[in-house]
């Protein structure tokens, strides 16, 4: 394996990685960054923890260390928080140019948003939706000599899921030149490859990992088969063996809805864990409030939707529970994925019903690898049972008193009213709202 010099990066760019500890390229890396500096259009799709993000900012900081202006690059994530992570590696790598980023995503004040992407900075990374918005409104920056467009995560950019980003990246490709460099990266591209690739015009350099499974194999990978209602006392359970065999540990739980995260976080607080809650009905400070306090450890444990299940970064997360058996076979390698990484080890452990079987049969054929059961004490478990259901209760009808579901329908209308969806004067406006998801 090569180092980064022989790459092709300059010395200060080599050196500064060696102090944020990357010393030696990772295989995506190695195998993608030539490339990028030769000019091509670039696919890379490696697994989740490989260091996909340093593959894309190196080559990049490299460029714009040659010829450096703004706006030069710009970056498209899925999520407000990666959109957070990925500025943050080029600020720390990109410090020697003194380099000026820029953030724009939902849930941020748009006039100040504004006033930093019409001062140029270097590298913008951005959500799609916040951007377009941008675009429209204004005309007080351009993107017409953007060098580098980066879409990470880009499969996700692509699909048509909850949040369906296709229109606004319409709106952003409109305005880019023709002439630029474009790379795509994520975990899982292979679905979408025939229009990710006409995004990446000129006939890209594609590197995918070579190996048989898609998931690394410092993951322990389990499950547990629970009856519905057994579910919550298992998790309560594992949670308190975690917590009495490890000093120094933290737990990502994903569950399938903004309910359930807020009911489970409200629930395991019953029980003193020091838990903290993601997803999207929460605002943006608070998301980024409580994502910070789990990655200082504050609060060991975070409940969250897959708005976190991809490109976190959180080296201290050492187990991750599926609360719901992820339906496709995708989210639950992204959703694994935030353990494990950059060659630590992790543990993985699904609570699946008996309605949920097939989807891990779907699950196992995807990454090629079988689950193995995670033995547990179920007499321990039945202890608890009541108890559990108890609270779980109690915190469902606590929810059931406030707003919660008010603001949820007050939100999905906004969502409505943003996507041009929502008609005041049809009288099946409430059956259009049908169908979005949580
Ligand atoms: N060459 C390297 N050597 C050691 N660590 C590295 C190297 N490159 C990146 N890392 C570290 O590895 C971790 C994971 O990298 P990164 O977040 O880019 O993964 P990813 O491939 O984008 O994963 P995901 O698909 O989950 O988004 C980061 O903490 C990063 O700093």
């Amino acid at each position: 394996m090569g180092d980064f010099s022989s790459l092709g990066l300059s010395d200060w760019l080599v050196k500064q990685c060696k102090q944020l500890g990357i010393n030696k390229p990772t295989p995506v890396q190695e195998n993608c960054m030539p490339a990028i500096l030769q000019g091509r259009d670039c696919m890379g799709c490696a697994k989740t923890g490989s260091g996909k993000t340093a593959a894309f900012v190196l080559p990049v900081l490299q460029k714009l260390s040659e010829d450096p202006y703004g706006i030069f690059c710009l970056v498209l994530t899925p999520t407000r928080s990666l959109a957070y992570q990925i500025a943050e590696q080029f600020r720390v790598l990109g410090k020697p140019l003194g380099l000026k980023e820029c953030i724009i995503v939902g849930g941020m004040d748009m006039v100040t948003q504004a006033l930093e992407l019409s001062n140029q900075p270097h590298v913008v990374v951005a959500t799609p939706g916040r951007l377009a918005d941008h675009i429209r409104s204004s005309n007080t920056f351009s993107m017409k000599r953007i060098q580098f467009l980066i879409l990470d995560e880009a499969d996700r950019l692509l699909e048509q899921g909850c949040t369906d980003f296709t229109k606004d990246l319409e709106v952003i490709l409109e305005i880019l030149p023709a002439k630029r460099q474009t790379m795509l990266f994520s975990a899982t591209l292979t679905d979408t490859l025939q229009e990710l690739k006409s995004i990446a015009m000129n006939e890209p350099f594609f590197w995918e990992s070579k190996s048989e499974t898609r998931t690394v194999e410092e993951l322990d990978q389990r499950y547990i088969l629970t009856p519905e209602k057994v579910k919550d006392a298992y998790l309560v359970h594992l949670i308190q063996t975690f917590t009495d065999e490890h000093d120094d540990w933290s737990i990502i739980i994903f569950t399938n809805t903004c309910k359930s995260c807020q009911i489970l976080t409200m629930m395991l607080r019953e029980f003193n864990f020091p838990t903290i809650s993601l997803h999207s009905m929460m605002k943006q400070k608070q998301r980024f409030a409580n994502l910070a306090k789990f990655k200082a450890s504050v609060y060991k444990i975070l409940i969250a939707t897959d708005v976190a299940a991809r490109g976190l970064d959180i080296p201290t997360v050492q187990v991750v529970i599926n609360h719901n058996t992820p339906g496709l076979p995708k989210i639950y390698i992204h959703r694994v994925g935030r353990t494990a990484r950059a060659g630590r080890n992790g543990v993985s452990i699904t609570l699946v019903t008996q309605y949920d079987i097939h989807l891990i049969h779907s699950i196992e054929e995807q990454i090629q690898t079988k689950l193995k059961e995670y033995p547990v004490e179920e007499k321990e478990v039945l202890k608890i049972l009541t108890q559990v259901n108890v609270t779980r209760r109690e915190c469902e009808i606590k929810l059931e008193s406030t707003d919660f579901d008010e603001k949820k329908e007050i939100n999905k209308r906004k969502q409505l009213i943003l996507e041009g969806k929502f008609d005041i004067n049809s009288k099946t406006r409430l059956e259009s709202m049908k169908g979005l998801h949580a």
